[in-house]
């Protein structure tokens, strides 16, 4: 296997030389890249370690990335490139599958099996517990997990009987939630605070995992809950590590503590935790040195640093791309040193997101927090109910509002809030709008966080990407007046003319643009009114221009007119989520078809009446 995928690589085995950072372990070269291979192979991974001489066939490859000793991620190929030296770097081919979603549809097919089913039995739940079973051994949930996973999820559906108006197949979907969110750990588990500050955090790991990057998102994640911060460099092996952390304190504004790397880590956590003292600190955050395996030397010296910090929470950070060996690794780490809880970073990777599910179960100890990128904001609290919704399906919103709270001011909502209602939203709110959606993170996770759209394909969100794109360079080709007042642009072909000359596109773009932010206005008018519990959408003004249709001649094209009207709105109060029914009535109501209600009373006209021809026929009490 080795061979072989090197040699499908172009690459030669033998002239693949040592990474300093392997060398760094007390391992051997060998047997270092034999460690990260067969931990990438069950995760469908191939590790490549590729010689200078090719290096210079892979056009994507930056000489600052040879130079600085950074890891990045290649533009033009869906593969991801390890920390290098000068010499040489690894190169690691994934298979893009994104987190969840081979499971979400795998539970989905396991459901579709007991549509026609009216109970659950021991016979018919056989075959959707196999798939389940499968499904969850796919994503890389460890296989003692699977098995008691399955196990609890078949009793407890056996055991819950008929539950009338449930089906089967919606029973077992509620079983299976239930259990999903028991097996991550039930409740979001917080950062414990020590009684008398500070309260100390030590992060360990293994080399490349994400810590120092952990350490800088958790800074700022407790700075945001107003948590004066410091954070501690002890990596005194890696050359650039120190500078990272600096560098990174300095983009969330947290200072760091750093004395060189010629005194010992625990030494320099000493000198970190006194001065966090004398200035007051509430959180020290110490980012430590890590290893490409566990090893003596590194349990070594985080014992060293617990027993000289006495630290309130030990954070393990786990790399989720390890998949199943995610979680033996918070129990060896547990086991050696005591940790308090996992950070799972690189959700936002190639992981199959099964050690978000394994951890806690093989180790005892909670994931606190997940990482799903490289950017500061990056971090989450990790909420097993969510997850689970997720997986099954069910979408996240919660998390979706609480994006959107981060990103969005509150005056700038409220403003967006009044121009909504007042139907006054124009291309500058539209603009931010699109900003602030793209600062809630990639869209592909923005929309799996919302109930149905889990299963907008990548290709359709990529299109979505790509009208945005379209729209935002239209925008920037009007006038700040056009932008302000889209009446201008309506009324006006040739305003339409130049703003597409402007931005590349087709005058018909532009229209099309237009119309749409119209039809946007209404609609979100009524989404508003639904929201803050006013009558039915889109109704509200309706009474004027219905009472003129009650009065016009039926079959006048008065009549006709106001009839369109009517279809038009609605369907936008459905849109806007009213109940059919509810905004049927009320059409009803206003339109002077039965039933009527007059000075409190419902009227009726009789159908042989004809459409010209009112009458009161009889006086009906309004029902309860
Ligand atoms: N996509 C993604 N990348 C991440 C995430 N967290 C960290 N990274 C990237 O992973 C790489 C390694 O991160 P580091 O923080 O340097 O890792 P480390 O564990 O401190 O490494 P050592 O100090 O050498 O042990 C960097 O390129 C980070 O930007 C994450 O949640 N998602």
């Amino acid at each position: 296997m080795e061979s072989r995928s090197l040699a499908a690589a172009g690459v030669s085995t033998s002239s693949a030389s040592v990474c300093p950072r392997s060398a760094t372990s007390t391992s051997s070269s060998t047997s270092s890249f034999r460690t990260i291979l067969s931990v990438t192979r069950k995760n469908s991974l191939q590790l490549l370690r590729v010689p200078p001489a090719s290096t210079r066939s892979l056009s994507s490859i930056s000489s600052h990335f040879l130079q600085s000793n950074t890891p990045f991620r290649s533009a033009s190929e869906n593969s991801t490139f390890g920390r290098c030296s000068e010499r040489t770097y690894f190169r690691v081919l994934t298979v893009r599958a994104a987190m969840f979603d081979q499971l979400t549809n795998s539970l989905e097919e396991a459901w579709t099996k007991l549509r026609k089913e009216d109970v659950l039995t021991r016979e018919n739940i056989k075959e959707p517990m196999r798939d389940i079973r499968r499904a969850l051994l796919e994503a890389d949930v460890s296989l003692p997990v699977v098995r008691s996973f399955v196990k609890n999820v078949t009793e407890k559906a056996i055991g819950s009987g008929v539950i009338k108006g449930v089906r089967p197949d919606q029973q077992l979907v509620k079983v299976v939630n239930d259990e999903l969110v028991k097996l991550m750990g039930g409740e979001a588990a917080e950062i414990d605070y020590a009684k008398t500050k500070p309260t100390v955090i030590l992060m360990a790991g293994l080399q490349g995992v994400g810590k120092t990057t952990a350490c800088g998102k958790l800074a700022l994640y407790l700075k945001k809950k107003g948590k004066k911060c410091m954070m501690v460099a002890t990596d005194i092996y890696r050359p650039a590590a120190i500078d990272q952390l600096v560098t990174l304190g300095k983009q969330v504004d947290v200072p760091v503590f750093e004395a060189g790397n010629q005194i010992k880590p625990a030494e320099i956590a000493k000198l970190g935790l006194a001065e966090a003292r004398k200035k007051s600190v509430d959180v020290v955050i110490v980012d430590t040195a890590g290893r490409l395996q566990v090893d003596k030397g590194m349990m070594d010296e985080l014992k060293q640093m617990k027993k000289v910090l006495n630290p309130t929470e030990v954070l393990l950070v786990v790399d989720a791309m390890t998949g199943q060996e995610a979680a033996a690794l918070v129990s060896a780490f547990n086991l050696e040193i005591g940790i308090t809880g996992a950070i799972l970073t690189k959700l936002d990777g190639d992981s199959r997101g099964g050690a978000a599910l394994s951890v806690k179960e093989v180790s005892g100890k909670p994931i606190k927090f997940v990482g799903q990128g490289e950017t500061m904001e990056a971090l989450e609290l990790f909420y097993p109910d969510r997850l689970a919704g997720r997986i099954l399906g069910m979408g996240d919103v919660l998390s979706f509002v609480e994006k959107a709270e981060e990103v969005m001011l509150q005056e700038d909502a409220e403003e967006l809030q009044k121009k909504i209602m007042e139907a006054k939203f124009d291309f500058n709110d539209f603009l931010k709008q699109t900003r602030a959606l793209a600062r809630m993170g990639p869209m592909n996770r923005v929309m799996g966080m919302l109930p149905g759209m889990g299963k907008v394909s990548a290709e359709q969100i990529r299109e979505a990407e790509k009208s945005l794109k379209i729209v935002e360079s239209m925008i920037n080709s009007m006038t700040p007046k056009e932008r302000a007042n889209p009446e201008l642009l309506a009324q006006s072909p040739s305003r339409r003319r130049r703003v597409a000359l402007g931005s590349g596109r087709s005058q018909e773009q532009v229209s099309q643009m237009v119309s749409q932010l119209f039809q946007m206005r209404a609609r979100m008018k009524n989404l508003m009114s639904v929201m803050q519990g006013g009558s039915i959408p889109g109704l509200d003004n309706l009474e004027q221009s219905l009472k003129g249709a009650r009065k016009a001649p039926p079959g006048t094209a008065k009549r006709k007119k106001i009839r369109t009207e009517l279809q038009s709105k609605y369907a936008a109060a459905q849109v806007a989520g009213a109940s059919p029914k509810d905004v049927k009535a009320q059409l009803m109501l206003y339109s002077g078809c039965h039933p009527l209600v007059q000075d409190g009373k419902i009227m009726s006209r009789t159908p042989s009446s004809g459409v010209s021809k009112w009458r009161q026929r009889k006086s009906i009490e309004p029902k309860a």
